[in-house]
């Protein structure tokens, strides 16, 4: 078939309506502050799923009608981690966290450390790459070498930006997860239909993930906390609390409740404010990361084969099996 000259101005108009309907995603589902209503919303969209029926040719992988899946996959490529996803070590008491901050303090010489404190979220980690602000992959941990490319799947996140707000090629790391009221919801859904329940939100995000078929994924809310710059170094910044800034400015969502801590007894203040109030949270938590804040210091405390040396989790006591 030759090639259809498609009108100057319905071009123009696809692009607009993209633009127009990521910056809604983004108001709505980062930000938590929409400025347009449902319907009108819904209006951009149908109209660009219209569009894009007349001219298929002129649908990419990153416009936002990609959001509401369709695709039934046949399964899921692996792909190697540009750089190790490594774990954490575990500490679960004040003796333990205090011992982690002379331990580093002892390796830098430095009589006082600053720490980022941040929620750990009970979810399945991620990492996310943009080529010149244009999503292109998702991936799961997997052994923390090479993971799944879900990236169909992670489309269908609203709160994963399919266009970064600055055209940079990135790569950022954080956690899907599912909201308690989405997974009680999923769980009475289930039930009706007779299948067994997941046994947390956890289980069930990454059960959806693993998902071949992508509209079954869009059909159910998952979220996301974006946490992590893969070279932070390469965007000129210098520690923890710029990289959670410069990742805002991208338009990802990130934890509004991380501190940055003057020292450890900031940070176990933090850990005895959170271990009572995570349950005015609509996500798990099952305790803080606590990372040295500068860069130069992560550099000089490195990593283990497994997890680095510059960052730890502070539990929250284990509660008795959850309702
Ligand atoms: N395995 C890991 O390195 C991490 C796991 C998690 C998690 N589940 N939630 C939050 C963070 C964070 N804010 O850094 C991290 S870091």
């Amino acid at each position: 078939m030759s090639e259809r000259k498609i009108p100057k101005e319905v071009i123009e108009e696809v692009e607009r309506l993209r633009e127009e309907i990521e910056y809604h995603n983004y108001r709505y589902y980062v930000l938590n502050d929409p400025v347009i209503t449902d319907e009108e919303y819904d209006k951009l969209m149908r109209r660009l799923i219209e569009l894009e029926r007349m001219y298929p040719e002129l649908v990419t992988p990153d416009s936002p009608t990609q959001r509401v899946g369709g695709k039934v996959l046949e399964g899921f490529k692996t792909v190697k981690h540009s750089v190790p996803m490594l774990s954490l070590d575990n500490t679960y008491n004040e003796e333990e966290i205090l011992e982690f901050d002379r331990r580093v303090k002892k390796t830098l010489q430095e009589a006082e450390v600053e720490y980022v404190a941040e929620l750990k979220i009970d979810g399945v980690s991620i990492a996310l790459r943009y080529e010149n602000g244009k999503f292109v992959l998702g991936a799961t941990r997997g052994d923390g070498i090479e993971g799944e490319d879900v990236s169909e799947n992670v489309k269908t996140v609203r709160s994963i930006p399919l266009r970064l707000r600055k055209l940079v090629t990135v790569e950022v790391r954080g956690e899907i997860y599912m909201p308690v009221d989405e997974f009680k919801r999923l769980n009475d859904e289930r039930e009706e239909e007779g299948l067994p329940p997941f046994a947390n939100p956890r289980n069930a995000a990454a059960g959806t993930l693993r998902q071949l078929n992508t509209a079954l994924v869009a059909a159910r809310r998952l979220d996301s906390f974006i946490y992590y710059v893969v070279h932070p170094e390469n965007y000129g910044l210098k520690t923890q609390w710029e990289a959670l800034q410069f990742l805002k400015e991208l338009g990802f969502k990130v934890n509004p409740h991380s501190k940055l801590c003057k020292n450890i007894q900031e940070v176990i203040d933090y850990w005895r404010e959170w271990k009572e109030r995570k349950k005015e949270l609509d996500y798990w938590v099952d305790g803080v990361v606590v990372k040295v804040n500068r860069f130069d210091f992560q550099r000089i405390l490195g990593e283990t084969s497994k997890a680095p040396r510059w960052a730890i989790a502070f539990k929250f006591p284990a509660e008795q099996a959850r309702t």
